[in-house]
């Protein structure tokens, strides 16, 4: 399987916020998603890898070319949903439509009008008169009509009622049926991911904690229950977090077998959600203690 993008050593510092070292790879006929939460560092990720903000170092290949040499050409062959949908208010759906499509090689009209017509979008509605989630849509219909290999979009499902998104997921899954395209998509709705991705990378105030297969992270961890006078020193070592009450204790750990070994008894053993593991790393290395009422 090759790669559609190559990131490494991708650094930027906003002074009060920096992204250090940014490595990783996105595979043909992924669905990645970029996890994080508040401030973690997508957008500006997005946006450096974009070319749309500047980087202090590094190296962002997108089919195997460098973004600053050929970011022209690189561009049309990537549909770009970005969070605030940059359209002129006071046009029409098709009035901004007709300033878009020009500025792709590969424009296609027809996958426009279906796009529209499948979102149930009228071309002639002002787009100051948008909802957020038809905003999203029409954004969505732009970046499927210029024959994209690659759709990187930040945060599209954010906002979005569990219908809207699930539609929107559904385009994705059909958009991949196509075979040689990546998807590339910030969300902090870890729940959406589960449905439709691949691959997942989370990023921390602004370096990256993992990058791994979506089903290999899933089958790796796990949530342990239990009694709390049965941990010790060395047992909590191997939880990636773990919160104790007077009850019991909750931990999140990749290494299953060690903690059966040594907590034999009592254990509840669970599936986490990507949220559960998405916060573990995210407040690894603390223990939490929460007094109960
Ligand atoms: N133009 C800028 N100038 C200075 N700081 C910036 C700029 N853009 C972003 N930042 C800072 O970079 C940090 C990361 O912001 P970013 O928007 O990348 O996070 P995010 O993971 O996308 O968060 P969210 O999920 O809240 O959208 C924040 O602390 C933000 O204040």
């Amino acid at each position: 399987m090759s790669n559609i993008v190559e990131i490494s050593g991708l650094n930027k510092n906003y002074g009060n916020f920096e992204l250090r070292d940014i490595h990783f790879s996105l595979p043909e006929d992924c669905i990645t998603g970029f996890i994080g939460i508040n401030g973690a560092g997508k957008t500006t990720t997005i946006r450096t890898m974009l070319g749309l903000a500047h980087q202090d170092s590094g190296q962002i290949k997108i089919f195997g070319k460098d973004i600053k040499k050929h970011g022209r050409e690189l561009k049309n062959r990537i549909g770009i949903v970005l969070d605030e949908g940059c359209f002129y208010d006071e046009l029409t759906m098709a009035e901004m439509k007709s300033i878009i499509a020009p500025a792709y090689s590969r424009w296609n009209e027809k996958d426009y009008k279906n796009n529209m017509d499948r979102f149930s979008l009228h071309s002639n509605q002002q787009i100051s008169t948008l909802s957020k989630g038809m905003r999203m849509k029409f954004a969505l219909t732009l970046a499927l009509s210029h024959q994209a290999d690659l759709l990187i979009m930040d945060e599209p499902t954010s906002g979005l009622d569990p219908l809207i998104r699930i539609e929107m997921l559904e385009i994705l899954l059909d958009y991949m049926k196509q075979g040689g395209k990546g998807v590339f998509f910030s969300t902090h709705i870890t729940s959406d991911l589960d449905k439709v991705a691949d691959m997942l990378i989370l990023i921390n105030q602004g370096e990256i904690l993992f990058e791994e297969d979506k089903d290999v992270l899933m089958d790796s961890h796990r949530v342990v229950k239990g009694k709390g006078h049965h941990l010790n020193d060395e047992n909590r070592e191997l939880f990636l977090t773990i919160q104790e009450t007077h009850f019991g204790f909750t931990g999140i750990t990749n290494q299953l077998a060690q903690v059966q070994a040594s907590l034999r008894e009592d254990i509840i053993i669970e599936r986490p959600t990507i949220e559960d593991i998405m916060l573990a790393y995210v407040r690894g290395g603390k223990h939490h203690v929460i007094a109960s009422s």
